[in-house]
């Protein structure tokens, strides 16, 4: 397949709504089943030449608020321009001391503290009924590869800010911040970062058989320090713009081996493990299953819903 393929899709949270230096080769704005994604993509390269999709999850100008961050649109978006593996960026609150503001890190789990509110799944509303593995809701192949190397950009960076990795993210439904007993109950759970947008985006990621890893920036310590003001969003953009000039900075360094790996030969055993992943989450094709539902989900999945010719030489690999 083209190397020309854009293998790789950036979704920037609170504070990164574009990358710098990259050369603009368009913007695309599809109509996926599920609506227009958050805001067009820009499809950008590296001087290398590797291309990107970069999609702003709140919009342009931030305008769209986590619960109504259209999550289907942007996952089945991505898809559609050929992405394979996504890095999201997320802005998060610490439970932990010493994860202090302005630290990275790369979570492996999720506590699920949404309210039923957003739409979770490709599934829902349609007569097809799937059950997509999470019990590790990120591409651990895909997160092990970043680690070492943003602990490596950001040590180059020099300005000190550490990297976790191995951390339970609790997703909230927001808009409002915590209180100050439940960000003490998150912690007692076992929760050490807190965000409003790691899902549905990690289950819909799954579900269209795409790596999807989450890079948290912290920016506060949310509500369970006794001696401290429980947080507020100014508090959270004091410390944005430092870390999204971080984040670009990481990426500069990451893309261009991301790239190379995701197209290198063999590699589709490791970094993209979860293609083929929803063969066995989908309930058996009956006669009951409505036909305008398997068109709607052949746009994520067209290995196992697309009835033309077509789905049988799709490669999901690059
Ligand atoms: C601006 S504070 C709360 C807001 O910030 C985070 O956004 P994102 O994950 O998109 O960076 C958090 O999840 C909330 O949506
Ligand atoms: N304390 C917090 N709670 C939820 N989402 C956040 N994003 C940044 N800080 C946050």
């Amino acid at each position: 397949m083209s190397e020309e393929r854009v293998l790789i899709g950036i979704i920037g949270g609170s504070g990164l709504y574009a990358l710098d230096n990259l050369t603009v080769l368009r913007t695309v704005n599809p109509l996926t089943p599920w609506g227009h994604p958050s805001a067009p993509i820009t499809i950008a390269s590296l001087p290398s030449g590797t291309q990107i999709a970069f999609l702003a999850r709140h919009g342009h100008g931030h305008t769209i608020p986590p619960s109504s961050v259209p999550s289907r649109a942007n996952i089945a978006a991505l898809k559609s321009l050929g992405v394979a593996a996504i890095i999201s960026f997320s802005a998060v609150g610490s439970l932990r001391e010493e994860i202090s503001p302005g630290s990275f890190a790369i979570p492996s789990q999720i506590i699920d503290r949404t309210k039923g509110v957003r739409k979770g799944s490709f599934f829902e509303d349609t007569s097809v009924v799937a059950h997509a593995m999470f019990g590790d809701p990120f591409s651990s192949k895909l997160t092990g590869w970043l680690a070492p190397k943003v602990e490596k950009a950001l040590e180059e960076e020099g300005k000190g800010k550490k990297l976790f990795t191995d951390k339970t993210v609790v997703c909230m439904e927001g808009p409002a911040f915590s209180t100050r007993a439940e960000s003490v109950m998150y912690r007692q759970w076992g929760g050490d970062l807190i965000n409003m947008s790691v899902l549905p985006e990690a289950k819909l990621a799954r579900e269209a058989e795409l790596s999807y890893a989450l890079i948290c920036m912290a920016t506060d310590y949310d509500s369970w320090r006794p001696q401290s003001d429980a947080v507020t969003a100014h508090d959270v953009f004091q410390v944005l713009h430092d870390n999204s000039a971080t984040a670009k900075l990481v990426l500069s360094k990451i893309l261009d081996d991301l790239q190379a790996d995701l197209i290198a030969d063999g590699v589709k055993e490791s970094l993209l493990q979860e293609v083929g992943g929803m063969k066995f989450s989908i309930m058996p094709r009956s006669v009951k299953q409505k036909q305008e539902d398997r068109d709607k989900l052949a746009y994520i999945l067209p290995a196992y819903f697309s009835d033309l010719e077509d789905a049988v030489n799709f490669s999901p690999y690059p």
